[in-house]
């Protein structure tokens, strides 16, 4: 691998001595996925991970902790690299519910208080066939890297393929039920992701709770996180009760969106979750995230599945679908297109017939 001198290596943070409320995040071995009776066997395994607690791990992916580290240095390099006016050659248009580009960190308040959020958050669309999302790209880093984001992009997908193969065989589908609704070279707002959280004094964590991304379900089908050292992660386990996502060497942490949620009529269960200021030991380490999110196609119909299993357990109802895309761009646009994020607590969000809490204490 080439380490280009410019972008330099990015030095990997220790992992958190304290002992935190961990929670029990099971692991699957996509290793298996080609093998015969593999994805049978892995779909069982999923079916009982995504009926309780909807994140887990997966490895054996293919792309080693090696791959994930050269991506960090990328996402590294271009938040500290560039200038606030070069990133913001392409911003996000959250009015039009757009979230390709970039976002500022501290465009927004915090739960009325006015301690601003400390993200940037920087989306880079799909490398279609067709050249599609070309006009999202003016950022010289796409420019400089085209090669390289469009490969990790495409390998994060089809990590996120196999996934929702076995979504389909779960739900008793024909396997490409959730595929074809989700096809890399489809129009659709999928997204490779970088994260940057910037330490926020002691005095102003206390004044949000120490909230550094509130509770949340996430918007689309699926989210895929390589596997991150900083810890601040933390699901709402079926308990109520929050717990942190440990790092898992070589591993993609996944969780199930709104969208997979409402195919299955509510069986796959999108886990809340939220980011917290991290342990003392790591608090003063900038939190790099990289991400893959899937998102409905623009065209899919999103309604609940005709699955054999829904109809037998009692969840399936016929449902007026909604396209990806009416669905997307609505909610992005009513989460974000504020000057404020507010705790929300109570607040429903509705598209068609689909309902989806927003504020979780
Ligand atoms: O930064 C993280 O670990 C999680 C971020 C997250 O939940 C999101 O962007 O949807
Ligand atoms: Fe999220």
């Amino acid at each position: 691998m080439i380490i280009e001198p410019e972008v330099g290596k990015w030095i990997p943070p220790q992992p958190t001595r304290y002992n935190l409320d961990w929670a029990d995040l099971a692991t699957i071995d996509l290793s298996i996925y080609d093998k015969p009776g593999g994805k049978q066997q892995l779909a069982a395994q999923l079916k009982r991970i995504v009926e309780n607690d909807g994140f887990w791990a997966v490895v054996g992916t293919g792309i080693t902790q090696e791959e994930m580290n050269r991506v960090y240095s990328l996402g590294n390099f271009f938040f500290m690299n560039y200038t606030e006016e070069q990133k913001r050659v392409q911003e996000v248009d959250f009015e039009h519910g757009n979230y390709f580009g970039y976002k500022v960190r501290g465009n927004k308040t915090v739960f009325g208080t006015k301690v601003k959020d400390n993200v940037e958050t920087f989306n880079i669309a799909k490398f279609t066939e067709d050249g599609l999302f070309e006009p999202y790209f003016k950022q010289d880093f796409i420019s400089r890297f085209h090669d390289e984001l469009e490969r990790i992009s495409k390998r994060l997908f089809e990590v996120a393929r196999k996934l929702l193969v076995l979504f389909a065989i779960i739900l008793e589908l024909e396997e490409n039920y959730f595929v074809d609704r989700h096809r890399y070279n489809d129009p659709s707002d999928d997204h490779l992701r970088f994260m940057k959280y910037h330490p926020r004094s002691q005095e102003d964590d206390n004044l949000v709770e120490n909230t550094w991304a509130r509770g949340h379900t996430d918007f689309g089908t699926l989210t895929l996180l390589f596997n991150q050292l900083v810890s601040g992660l933390q699901i709402k386990t079926s308990s109520g009760k929050w717990r942190y996502v440990r790092p898992v060497d070589g591993g993609i942490i996944c969780n199930v969106g709104d969208t997979l949620s409402f195919w299955s009529g509510g069986y796959f269960k999108s886990t809340i979750h939220r980011v917290v200021r991290p342990p003392p030991d790591q608090v003063d380490a900038p939190r790099i995230g990289v991400f893959y999110f899937v998102r409905p196609g623009d065209h899919a119909q999103v309604e609940v599945a005709p699955s054999p299993l829904l109809r037998q357990l009692g969840l399936y109802k016929p449902t007026q679908p909604i396209t990806g895309t009416e669905y997307v761009r609505a909610r992005v646009r009513d989460y974000h297109y504020k000057s404020e994020y507010l705790k929300q607590n109570n607040v429903k969000f509705r598209v068609g017939e689909f309902e989806i809490k927003d504020g979780f204490e």
